[in-house]
């Protein structure tokens, strides 16, 4: 496969390194306005960085997308006459529709759109999956693509907003909790780096938990609250303060601005 990645920013750096890792591309084209901050990538051989953007379509099959909303109008318009029957065209922007997408370079062209998370450097990303009529043969082409790089879920389209504050903004809210978790950790006495160890490893452990067992959360709650005991009397305390009424509204808030994004009002 020859995977072209248009805008190598926070989101493409870590496809280029989930892709590498997988061993998933004969080579890689990395496109960027300003490619020096690209050096790292040098070393390795299958990797071509540029800032000609039509010159990766030109030489790419895959064409992964991951530049920031207000720019992907300008670049689809600059590189549409070079599109062919053989490019799957991916797109990972948030609030941009498949049909915005087409009302530029036309409807006949495979398009996935496709909401993965940074967690795709290691392998690990969620990534929700929707296509346009004619990428629907091509939407197991893109899953197979992403589960190389973690788990993907073939959702319809207007389930790609909540899919990216759940996957993609997701990160960052586990991330809060595990940072929160490290605190508590350190006030119990332990030092940073250990509090972060036990934070991290115990959220790996109840994430598999469940995707190993298929069980509810809860099942696995009742298996810790021993009665009368430190885990329910912790449970109860963090509820009194709202922590999942909190988690639900920030998840809202997320979902909402979204659309403000989809706007244009930024
Ligand atoms: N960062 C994340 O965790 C996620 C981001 N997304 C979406 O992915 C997209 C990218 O997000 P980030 O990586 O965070 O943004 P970013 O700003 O870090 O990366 C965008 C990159 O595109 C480059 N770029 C701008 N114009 C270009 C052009 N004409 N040709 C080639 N490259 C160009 C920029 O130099 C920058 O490196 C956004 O649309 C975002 O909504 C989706 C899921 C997760
Ligand atoms: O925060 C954002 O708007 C982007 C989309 C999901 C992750 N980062």
């Amino acid at each position: 496969m020859k995977i072209a990645i248009i805008g190598a920013g926070n989101l493409g750096l870590s496809i280029a390194k989930g892709i590498l890792n997988s061993k998933g591309s004969n080579y890689i084209y990395l496109t960027k306005r300003n490619t020096a901050e690209l050096y790292n990538f040098e070393q390795y051989g299958n990797v071509i960085i540029t800032s000609d953007n039509r010159e990766a379509v030109k030489k790419s099959t895959i064409l992964i997308f991951a530049v920031q909303p207000s720019q992907l109008e300008a670049i689809l318009v600059d590189i549409k006459d070079l599109l062919k029957t053989k490019h799957v065209i991916i797109s990972t922007i948030t609030g941009f529709s498949i049909a915005k997408i087409e009302s530029i370079i036309g409807a006949k062209h495979h398009i996935i759109r496709s909401m993965p998370n940074t967690a795709i450097s290691v392998g690990k990303s969620m990534t929700c999956v929707c296509s346009n009529e004619k990428g629907k043969g091509k939407i197991n082409l893109a899953k197979a693509i992403f589960n190389r790089m973690g788990h993907s879920m073939e959702v319809p389209e207007e389930q790609m907003q909540a899919a990216t504050v759940i996957c993609a903004s997701g990160i960052a809210f586990w991330m809060r909790l595990i940072r929160a978790t490290t605190q508590g950790a350190i006030q119990l006495g332990f030092d940073a780096t250990e509090a972060q160890e036990l934070a991290m490893h115990t959220c790996n452990g109840a994430a598999s938990l469940l995707i190993e067992t298929g069980n509810h959360p809860e099942e696995e709650i009742d298996k810790v609250t021993t009665p009368k005991g430190c885990t329910i009397q912790g449970l109860n305390e963090m509820e009194h303060q709202g922590l999942s009424s909190s988690l639900i509204q920030g998840i809202v808030a997320s979902f909402e601005k979204i659309s403000r994004i989809r706007e244009g009002q930024l």
